[in-house]
């Protein structure tokens, strides 16, 4: 079988061919491991610049419609590591339309629903685009991210931790709250930059070494302020308006998952109808939205106080930094609580499982009402959101939502199912002066932010019904609101100074929100003017002054019941009429959303067939309140109900009530005003009943004196006759000393001066004659007991020194000479005359 390579005769392989053969093989592999060392000893960057080439091939190829998970983007391994790490694989709606626009350089403006990952869809081409440049620490500020509320950047820095902990950046956290010289010394080394725009202008202003002229990305996060600091960034000339992209993922502005409601509630229920929601959700996570931060500080203690069954916590803008940080992990953590906050939670952040968003208060316009509503139905999830409306606000507000697409039914509130906390919280502000100071701050805050909101067909201050607002805080009168004063004088001088044809001239379009009609003028002027005669008449006695801070509340009384006497329960203001907390029981049901359904009654189930209209207890008409009133009207039907102010009743230890303030009226003066009288508040009663009680005061100050003097003598008294026992002894033990006293003079004591003149001031002594009388018929009988014995007196008083000498001298006790001390004081004096 030989062949050409087989040795002759031999039949074994050539060895030459063989040899070079296995040579070939040889240089082949040995070459391949050249190389390979080769390759191997090239520095990092250098292979990881062909592995950035080979992703940017990729790039013109990328199809959104093709991409479902992030490994299906060109994205560097590092990046999607960090993002399969954070259980991030599929990619959201919005991530899937920009994110391969971002990697292939364009500029991206994109709208998408609240918790739609919008925070991945920039944080993910902002670690490629580092990534890119091949980015380090020296290279400084490559990407900057704005974030509008502190809680936003530090939520927004813990994702950028999380997805791009496998790069080598260095990422930094720039909020308010924190030592800015600290954070200036760490600045110039911080890759990607997370912050709030005011610390942000503070570094621009304050740090020099603070540099952004290399910025390759910056995200600002719906901020409108960002136009300040973007213009001083130049960002402008950095963006190129051929490759920016605008994206609309919005069809409706709301997730599809999110339920939205809203109820119309009077402002005066508002408090109730939130205790009972919580009552009735208590396994469930909630957000409550507020105007301002006085109204989160005080219901969110109150709302601890009244114990809801749910933790309660506050978040606001006026808490510590610390605080702040804290409230938001321990809501994250929470599985039911509810938390109270204002519009710093209302934006981007993140708490995980929220069911509920309520908003207590109306947003200031659509925008923010999507944003609020967003804390929940996050990423695929369910939620509720409710909003609480006026009957003011409705309108206006409704149709705003209507435009942005937001998809949002009205629902009712069932009035039988509704607690009454507001006699819990008048009891809580009697006993705690702190609170009471709050809720007054609330109140005013609550009217601030109506009174400045810009959107005037939805906020009208003018028609808040103050004093039912006030009563509803648990306060019992509202305090007066200085700036709504000042709004209402600036109106009655424009009003007087251009007639009334100044409301005429402007027809109904031009800016109609800065004008308030002159009825609604007349009812400011009835809560902020009468206060001096009103509440004159209310404390019957004291008349305060114009800088007192309370106002008296208007009351809303049924025209024609002005003769009629109210009885005790028809006192208390209409607002009180709502069913009794332990006549509802629906806290019994263990069923959540059969107590939602209690509470709320849904749109498509009104079955109570209530109308909004028609419900007694929410809808308190405000047409009684529109009714022209004068002064004198509305202080007499104040007077009428029988007002009362808050009163501080207390227990003697006999068990018997008292009543500390306000003071009950003692005389007898009649305290109603004669209905007929139509020139006002009779002020000549007003002053002869204040006269009247005057008396009965200054009766009781004589009293309380007298008794302290009384008290004062029976100390004197029982002193004296201590020092009489002692006295006693000391004689017997100072015979000898006493015989031996022969050289004193004679002294008639007579010659003293009465000692009554120079006892007390003279007002005392005014006030208490009696007490004056009796000292001096004892002072009388304690002379006549010495004139009858003169010389008794004298060995008397003698003695006395004597006594005195020896007990100064025995124990440095001063001698009692069983006199008083001005009697003392006359005696020491005569004698040292008497020895001249
Ligand atoms: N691809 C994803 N896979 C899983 N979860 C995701 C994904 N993208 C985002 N999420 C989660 O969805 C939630 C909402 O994301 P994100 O906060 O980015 O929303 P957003 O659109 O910025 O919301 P907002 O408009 O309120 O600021 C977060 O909890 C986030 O972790």
């Amino acid at each position: 079988m030989g062949g050409s390579g087989r040795r002759a005769g031999g039949g074994g392989p050539d060895p030459v061919r063989s040899f070079e053969r296995w040579k070939k093989k040889y240089n082949k592999r040995k070459n391949k491991l050249r190389l390979q060392r080769k390759q191997r000893k090239r520095p990092e960057w250098e292979v990881e610049r062909e592995a950035i080439a080979r992703l940017e091939q990729r790039y013109p190829e990328i199809n959104p419609n093709e991409i479902e998970r992030f490994s299906d983007f060109p994205l560097s391994k590092k990046t999607l590591k960090g993002l399969q790490e954070a259980q991030y694989r599929m990619v959201t709606e919005i991530q899937r339309q920009t994110i391969g626009l971002s990697l292939q350089g364009k500029d991206v403006l994109g709208a998408a629903k609240t918790g739609s990952g919008k925070t991945l869809a920039f944080i993910v081409p902002a670690l490629e685009r580092l990534y890119r440049q091949q980015w380090t620490s020296m290279d400084g500020l490559g990407i900057l991210i704005i974030s509008p509320t502190r809680e936003l950047a530090y939520q927004t820095f813990e994702v950028l931790r999380k997805v791009g902990k496998n790069h080598d950046f260095s990422a930094g956290l720039i909020i308010g709250g924190k030592d800015l010289k600290e954070e200036s010394n760490k600045i110039h080394n911080i890759n990607i930059l997370i912050c709030t725009p005011g610390r942000l202008l503070q570094h621009m202003d304050e740090t020099s070494y603070f540099h952004a002229s290399d910025l390759q990305m910056l995200s600002k996060l719906k901020i409108a302020r960002s136009v300040n600091i973007l213009s001083r960034l130049f960002w402008f000339s950095y963006v190129n308006d051929t490759r920016t992209v605008y994206l609309d993922l919005l069809f409706f502005s709301t997730p599809a998952t999110l339920d939205q409601n809203y109820i119309v509630c009077e402002l005066q229920q508002k408090i109730n109808m939130l205790y009972s929601f919580l009552k009735s959700h208590l396994n469930k996570k909630s957000i409550v939205f507020y105007a301002s931060c006085k109204e989160v500080q005080y219901l969110f203690r109150v709302f601890c106080r009244l114990r809801p069954g749910i933790p309660v916590l506050a978040l606001h803008g006026k808490q510590q930094q610390m605080k702040r940080m804290e409230v938001y992990n321990d809501f994250v953590r929470k599985k039911s609580a509810v938390l109270f906050a204002t519009d710093i939670a209302a934006r981007g952040l993140d708490f995980p499982a929220v069911n509920w968003v309520v908003q207590f208060d109306c947003p200031e316009d659509a925008n923010t009402y999507i944003h609020r509503v967003g804390r929940t139905a996050r990423y695929k999830e369910g939620g509720e959101a409710l909003l609480v409306l006026l009957p003011s606000e409705e309108k206006g507000m409704v149709q705003q939502l209507v435009q942005r697409k937001v998809p949002i039914n009205e629902i009712k509130i069932n009035p039988e199912k509704l607690v009454d906390v507001q006699k819990k919280m008048q009891a809580f502000l009697a006993q705690d002066q702190e609170l009471k100071e709050r809720a007054q701050r609330c109140f005013v805050s609550y009217l601030r932010s109506v009174f400045l909101m810009k959107n005037k067909e939805v906020f009208d201050v003018f028609q808040l019904p103050l004093a039912e607002y006030a009563f509803s805080l648990g306060l019992a009168v509202a305090p007066r609101v200085r700036f709504l004063q000042k709004a209402q004088k600036q109106l009655s001088v424009n009003e007087s100074s251009e007639g009334k044809s100044y409301l005429k001239e402007k027809g109904p379009c031009e800016d109609e929100s800065s004008l308030i009609s002159s009825e609604k003028m007349k009812e400011c002027r009835t809560h902020f003017n009468e206060k001096i005669s009103i509440v004159q008449s209310m404390k019957g006695k004291e008349i305060k002054e114009p800088e007192e801070k309370e106002i008296p509340s208007k009351v809303t009384v049924k025209e024609g019941d002005e003769s009629e006497e109210l009885s005790e329960e028809e006192e208390v203001p209409s607002i009180n009429k709502v069913p009794k907390a332990d006549s509802i029981n629906f806290l019994e049901d263990d069923d959540d959303d059969v107590r939602e359904l209690d509470l709320l009654t849904v749109k498509r189930q009104n079955v109570f067939g209530l109308e909004a209209k028609d419900c007694a207890v929410l809808n308190i008409s405000n047409s009684k309140l529109k009714k022209k009133a004068t002064k004198t009207k509305e202080a007499k039907k104040i007077l009428k109900r029988k007002f009362k102010v808050n009163t501080k009743i207390i227990f003697t230890d006999e068990g018997e009530l008292v009543q500390q303030w306000p003071p009950a009226q003692k005389s007898s003066v009649d305290r109603t005003e004669n209905e007929d009288d139509s020139g006002g508040i009779n002020l000549d009663k007003a002053k002869e009943r204040l006269q009247e009680e005057d008396k009965f005061d200054k009766e009781a100050y004589r009293k309380k004196i007298k008794e302290k003097h009384r008290e004062k003598r029976l100390r004197e008294k029982e002193a004296r006759r201590e020092a009489r026992k002692k006295n006693k002894k000391v004689e017997e033990e100072a015979e000898a000393f006493l015989d031996y006293s022969g050289s004193e003079e004679e002294f008639d004591p007579s010659t003293l001066p009465d000692p009554d003149k120079y006892r007390g001031s003279d007002q005392e002594a005014d006030l208490d004659f009696e007490d004056s009388y009796g000292e001096l018929e004892e002072k009388n009988r304690r002379r006549k007991r010495s004139n009858s014995s003169n010389k008794a007196s004298t060995e008397e008083m003698s003695l006395k020194r004597k006594k005195a000498k020896l007990s100064h001298e025995d124990s440095f006790v001063p001698l009692d000479t069983g006199l008083s001390l001005a009697e003392d004081e006359e005696l020491v004096l005569h004698l040292l005359n008497s020895h001249r």
